[in-house]
């Protein structure tokens, strides 16, 4: 095995998703969300998903599934019926499979995900155990604080000026250190103060300032 973590662009994506229990259910919210096509297999989705543009195709014939796996970018396998699976991800080998009841044989793993803010993070315990995934979710939700939430808008904002200003990527990120660890910047990112860390920047930036403690 080899997985690794990636951010995959799944909007506008095509997925079909074989089932329609509850990881089926979970999975093609996820997809929607993000802006996919979903269309599920089975015999019924919530009104939910169907607001959200979900498409419940009932024929669960051979036929039927091979237009559906042709059609889509991405299969994720998630029936409770062994052969279906098993059928279903024989006929997905070119596709992005991520396979509900046997991980390793896809090649997509859907970690559990949030957001803080501009943040994104993703938990994958390699398939060990999903609720320790889910627990340590919780954790690391109360560790992130307001001051590093602002220090990721200011970086963003040094980042873009530094690109108009300065060809050389050693120097950019030379900057980017000194406003990371710049005491003045965090002090006021802890009171909230975005804008006049802006502005500081802009000073560090075009030179003005002697006390920037790097
Ligand atoms: C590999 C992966 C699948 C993939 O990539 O699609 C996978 C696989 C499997 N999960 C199973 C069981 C459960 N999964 C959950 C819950 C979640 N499962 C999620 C992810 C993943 N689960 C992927 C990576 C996981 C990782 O390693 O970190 C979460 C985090 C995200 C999400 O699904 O959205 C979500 C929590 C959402 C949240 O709150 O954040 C619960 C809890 C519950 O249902 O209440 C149980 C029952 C308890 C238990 O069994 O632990 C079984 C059946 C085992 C069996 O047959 O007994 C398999 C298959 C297998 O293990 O073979
Ligand atoms: N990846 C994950 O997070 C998890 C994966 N699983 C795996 O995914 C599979 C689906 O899990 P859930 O969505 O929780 O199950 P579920 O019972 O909520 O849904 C199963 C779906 O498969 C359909 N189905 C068709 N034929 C079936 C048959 N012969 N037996 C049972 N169901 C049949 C049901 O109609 C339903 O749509 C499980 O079998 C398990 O292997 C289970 C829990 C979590």
């Amino acid at each position: 095995m080899g997985w690794t973590s990636l951010f995959l662009d799944v909007n506008g994506k095509k997925v079909f998703i074989l089932g329609t229990g509850e990881v089926a259910h979970r999975r093609a919210d996820r997809f929607l969300e993000n802006g996919s096509k979903v269309i599920l297999s089975g015999n019924k989705i919530s009104k939910d998903l169907s607001d959200k543009g979900a498409i419940l195709e009932e024929d669960g014939s051979k036929e039927t599934y091979k237009k559906l796996v042709d059609w889509a970018d991405i299969v994720v396998v998630a029936s409770g019926d062994k052969a279906n699976n098993d059928y279903v991800s024989h006929i997905s080998k070119d596709k992005l499979l991520n396979r509900a009841d046997f991980p390793e044989k896809g090649d997509l793993v859907v970690p559990t995900s949030f957001c803080i803010d501009d943040i994104q993070i993703s938990i994958f315990t390699n398939g060990k155990s999903p609720l320790m995934a889910r627990e340590l979710r919780k954790k690391i939700q109360n560790i992130v604080s307001d001051e590093d939430i602002l220090q990721i808008k200011l970086q963003d904002f040094s980042r873009k000026i530094l690109k108009e200003k300065f060809d050389n990527q050693k120097v950019r990120k030379e900057y980017l250190y000194k406003i990371l660890n710049n005491s003045n910047i965090s002090k006021l990112l802890k009171e909230g103060k975005l804008k006049e860390a802006e502005n500081y920047v802009e000073k560090i930036i075009n030179n003005n300032d002697n006390n920037n403690d790097r």
